[in-house]
């Protein structure tokens, strides 16, 4: 995180939002600071993208009051538009440019656009640079939005599932080419489904359920010290299966080796286990305790 820039790139407060009578958003706090990247996480139909889409102007919140650097989304000047990029989740037809051209003409719509070459270096398709953009791969198709959503040097960007579809050496990528970005001081609103990306990338993580943020933190606090805690299991001589979460797992392992040996079960107790909790873990306990959408 960018420490020299204090001021908000989003700030939020009891942010509502209705489709029919179906509430989807019930009163969602959240602050994001310059520089920082937030991965907002939840289930299907939890309302991320419906909650990126207001904070883009793309939608009308029902109430709330909204800043996303320092304007209000549906009353910003033209020019706060050129300093937000969009990563959609699902974006347009291409048409039948190639990926230069089309990243070519977007950047003549920004004041200080990034390098053509630049960017298509930066998500990987400089060897299909002259390839349809219909020919592309769907994870090649991904990079080009990415591109299209980062060619205007934004202060703030919006990622909707931005890897998707991508193979695990792309979605590597990606996230070398994120930290270049965050790198220059751009805050980044992120919603992934995949754990390891939110930990990888993100400064804190939020988990949006029931219509609010439920739970916030870095990723390694999330869920409390505690939810992290190790957890021994075994099984005893009796067959009895037994828990124990401890801070120390070597020093208790150690003891039930010792208390097996002294029973004369020289290789320890059945079905001896360390567990960490991943931040998946902790992730769908939050989901579960909160009640999953569907
Ligand atoms: N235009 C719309 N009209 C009516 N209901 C909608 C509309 N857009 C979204 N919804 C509903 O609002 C809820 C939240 O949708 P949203 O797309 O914001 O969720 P999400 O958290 O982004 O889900 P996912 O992880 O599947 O992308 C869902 O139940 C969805 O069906």
């Amino acid at each position: 995180m960018n420490s020299t820039l204090s001021s908000a790139a989003v700030s939020v407060r009891g942010l509502t939002k209705q489709y029919g009578s179906r509430r989807v958003l019930d009163g969602v706090d959240l602050d994001i600071a310059r520089g920082e990247t937030y991965a907002l996480l939840g289930p299907n139909g939890a309302g991320k993208s419906t909650a990126i889409e207001v904070l883009e102007g793309v939608r009308r919140a029902m109430s709330g009051d909204i800043s996303v650097l320092g304007e209000h989304p549906l009353s910003a000047p033209r020019v706060w538009k050129s300093r937000i990029g969009i990563v959609a989740q699902s974006t347009g037809d291409a048409g039948p440019y190639t990926p230069r051209e089309l990243i070519a003409h977007f950047a003549t719509l920004y004041p200080n656009p990034r390098g053509v070459d630049e960017v298509l270096d930066l998500v990987g398709l400089t060897e299909q640079a002259k390839t349809r953009a219909t020919k592309l791969s769907g994870g090649q198709q991904r990079r080009l939005d990415v591109a299209l959503g980062i060619i205007g040097r934004p202060e703030l960007v919006f990622l909707d599932e931005p890897t998707t579809g991508f193979d695990p050496e792309a979605r590597r990528h990606f996230w070398a080419m994120l930290d270049g970005l965050t790198g220059e001081g751009a805050a980044v609103l992120l919603t992934t489904h995949y754990l390891d990306e939110a930990e990888y990338l993100a400064d804190r993580v939020g988990v949006l359920s029931g219509g609010r943020i439920v739970a916030e933190a870095t990723p390694e606090l999330l869920g409390g010290a505690e939810a992290r805690t190790p957890v021994v299991s075994w099984r005893d001589a009796a067959g009895v299966r037994h828990e124990e979460r401890t801070a120390v797992p070597g020093v208790v392992v150690e003891r039930l080796m010792h208390e097996a040996r002294e029973i004369g079960i020289p290789t320890g107790p059945a079905e001896l286990e360390v567990r960490r909790p991943a931040l998946e873990d902790i992730y769908l306990n939050l989901i579960g305790a909160n009640g999953a959408e569907r």
